[in-house]
């Protein structure tokens, strides 16, 4: 396989209207085919390994044995014609020795069928094994992966390579190899075999196979291709739909159906037009296929017929001749086939490569020790951060925060409070400066020591799919049930728990649409306090809730705050007022300080916030 024939790059051509649709979610993730490479190849079937040596010699063995039995029946069956039926030395038939070849054939094609069903088993074997191993490396390295690196890729494009790339390698690891290998060892079993019987047909024959082997790769190709651009399509489509009914609320709420819709309707009419395409060129070049198939039939025929009046042939070789030659063609079409798969497994490949070579920028220093239990003294020593080279979103952040207090950050939007506690997560890590908790270095603990003791309860509380007991045990798996409900009880949860359906056991979907903000942050509370986390980061919510729910959500807090450090990002009045140290934040510095009273008293940028939080009330 040469590698310029497979430059074959195929930027289909949806890829380039990307720049004028970019509502797409789903990007396409760029080329489908990528050139052959035999370090890429090699890696990928290192994931055969493991299974080589105990499984492989079983497919092997039965490929021969299905290979050998498959080839010898065209060879009796010329054996039937000319020493049964009409045999060439002028002897009489004999119905006995035709019923023993016959008999002989049965025998083979049983053999044939279970060699094929053991050697089927066991490739599948192979190929879903090594393809779940490859989906649990990939998916266990994203999981390590940080945040920077997927602030850099639409989530979307990490999950079309965990499941269509390595969907796209499926078949490739199940059949391809396998198939590969048979019809390699077909190829050359039968072209051994008709040089044997007769060597001038052999070459007549054998002549039309590069013409042959262009058609099935060009022709085939080019249908094939068509159908992987409806295929493509259809996934637009489907990554609309999955876009359109996730962000429904937003559609109706600016009653831009209309709108949605014309944009619909514009994919759904490219995908038509594109299945049409592909019918077109199915139905033009499908039957030429089939005719190039006949030529070669032809030939055989006329000049086989020849060499039968030269008497160089007789009747039952020249059908088993045709017979061969029937089983010819079918391996090398596979195998232009299969060459077309290997290009798409490249691109495939390379792609999860790419995402497995992705060092985590965020790992644990080489001899990093586990933090002991966290204190909770926390100290930012001129701390700067970029989350982009050049632009600091934190500009030299001085701060001592000692155990068990509990910090607001407030500022306008963009001013660096989420940053502040992405850095103290060690989501990401500081660009400059020292970030210090029981005067450890964070860079110097172990992710997991660090993380294991901070509990986080994001605005945008996630809710995962399961009961409330499950979502609530999320914070410490371990957690008995009593726990669990005690955990509620603490921070005013178990009462709304109890007035739902099924109580504890009320299954709550992804995005928790059942319950309101309050209750979801009430859960999350809940979450947080089960896992009785050292320190705690709090987003606020920002929706305004009802006073009733607020003050449940106060109490709830005294008792989650109690004997911790916290931060929280707080936009509710009753929430600041009540911290020990109030962080004014101003893109990326920190302007004020102090307690609610001291910084009214300042009347700074605090005093503006507060006085603008009223007027709006
Ligand atoms: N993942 C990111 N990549 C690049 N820049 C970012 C990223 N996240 C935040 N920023 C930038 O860093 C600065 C600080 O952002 P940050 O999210 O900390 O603000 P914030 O005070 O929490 O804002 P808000 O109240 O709106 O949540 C902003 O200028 C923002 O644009």
């Amino acid at each position: 396989m040469s590698n310029d024939a497979a430059v074959e790059k195929q930027n289909i051509p949806g890829v380039k209207e990307k720049k004028t649709q970019e509502r797409f979610v789903y990007q396409d993730d760029e080329v489908i085919e990528k050139p052959f490479n035999w370090g890429q190849f090699s890696r990928l079937f290192s994931y055969m390994k493991p299974y080589a040596k105990q499984l492989l010699p079983i497919v092997i063995v039965m490929m021969v044995l299905g290979t050998i039995t498959k080839l010898t029946v065209p060879y009796l069956t010329s054996l039937a014609i000319d020493r049964a039926i009409a045999p060439t030395d002028g002897s009489s038939p004999s119905l006995t020795l035709l019923y023993w070849i016959a008999g002989g054939i049965l025998l083979l094609y049983i053999i044939q069928w279970v060699a094929a069903t053991i050697r089927i088993k066991y490739t599948n074997i192979i190929g879903q094994r090594v393809i779940y191993d490859l989906r649990s490396d990939l998916f266990k390295h994203i999981q390590k992966l940080s945040f920077s690196f997927f602030d850099k890729r639409p989530a979307g494009s990490v999950m079309v390579r965990i499941t269509n790339d390595i969907n796209s390698l499926q078949d490739l690891f199940t059949n391809g190899v396998v198939n590969l290998l048979i019809d390699c060892v077909q190829l050359v079993g039968i072209i051994v075999i008709l040089m044997f019987i007769n060597w001038k047909l052999g070459l007549a024959v054998v002549l039309t196979v590069p013409l042959m082997f262009f058609i099935s790769t060009k022709l085939r190709v080019k249908i094939r291709r068509a159908w992987q651009d409806v295929r493509m399509k259809n996934s637009r489509i489907n990554s609309h739909l999955n876009e359109s009914i996730q962000g429904i609320r937003v559609t109706q709420a600016y009653t831009q159906e209309e709108e949605n819709m014309k944009f619909f309707d514009q994919m759904n009419m490219t995908s038509r037009k594109s299945w049409n395409r592909a019918s077109t060129m199915n139905q033009a070049f499908g039957p030429l296929i089939e005719i190039t198939g006949g030529v070669g039939s032809l030939i055989l025929f006329w000049f086989g017929a020849y060499l039968i009046q030269e008497g160089e042939l007789t009747i039952g070789l020249l059908v088993a001749f045709a017979n061969y030659v029937g089983n010819f063609w079918d391996p090398i079409n596979r195998l232009g086939q299969m060459y077309n798969q290997l290009l798409v497994a490249m691109a495939s490949s390379e792609r999860i490569f790419e995402f497995m070579d992705e060092e985590p920028g965020i790992a644990d220093k080489p001899g990093a020790k586990p933090i002991p239990t966290i204190q909770g003294n926390i100290k930012f020593e001129n701390v700067i951060f970029e989350y982009e080279k050049g632009r600091q979103a934190l500009k030299g952040i001085d701060l001592d925060v000692q155990a068990g207090q509990s910090i607001a950050l407030v500022g306008h939007t963009g001013s660096g409070k989420s940053t502040i506690i992405n850095l103290l997560s060690r989501f990401y890590d500081v660009t400059e400066g020292k970030l210090t908790i029981d005067g450890y270095n964070i860079r110097d603990i172990t992710i997991r020591s660090l993380r294991s003791q901070i509990g986080i309860v994001l605005q945008d509380t996630f809710i995962f799919s399961g009961t409330i007991r499950d979502n609530i045990r999320f914070g410490r798996l371990n957690a008995t049930d009593k726990e669990v409900e005690a955990a509620a009880k603490a921070v005013n949860a178990h009462e709304f728990i109890m007035k739902l359906p099924g109580g504890y056991e009320t299954e709550v979907e992804e995005r928790g649409n059942v319950l309101s903000m309050g209750q979801r942050q009430l859960l999350s509370f809940a979450r947080a306090l089960l896992a009785d986390p050292r320190i705690l980061i709090l987003d606020e919510a920002t929706a305004s809730i009802d006073t009733e729910t607020e003050l449940k959500i106060q109490d709830a807090l005294k008792v989650l705050l109690e004997g911790r450090t916290s931060f929280m990002v707080a936009h509710r009045l009753s929430t600041i007022r009540n911290a020990d140290n109030i962080i004014v934040l101003d893109h990326g510095e920190i302007k004020e300080q102090g307690n609610h009273e001291q910084l009214i008293q300042k009347q700074g940028i605090y005093n503006g916030l507060i006085e603008a939080q009223f007027r709006f009330l």
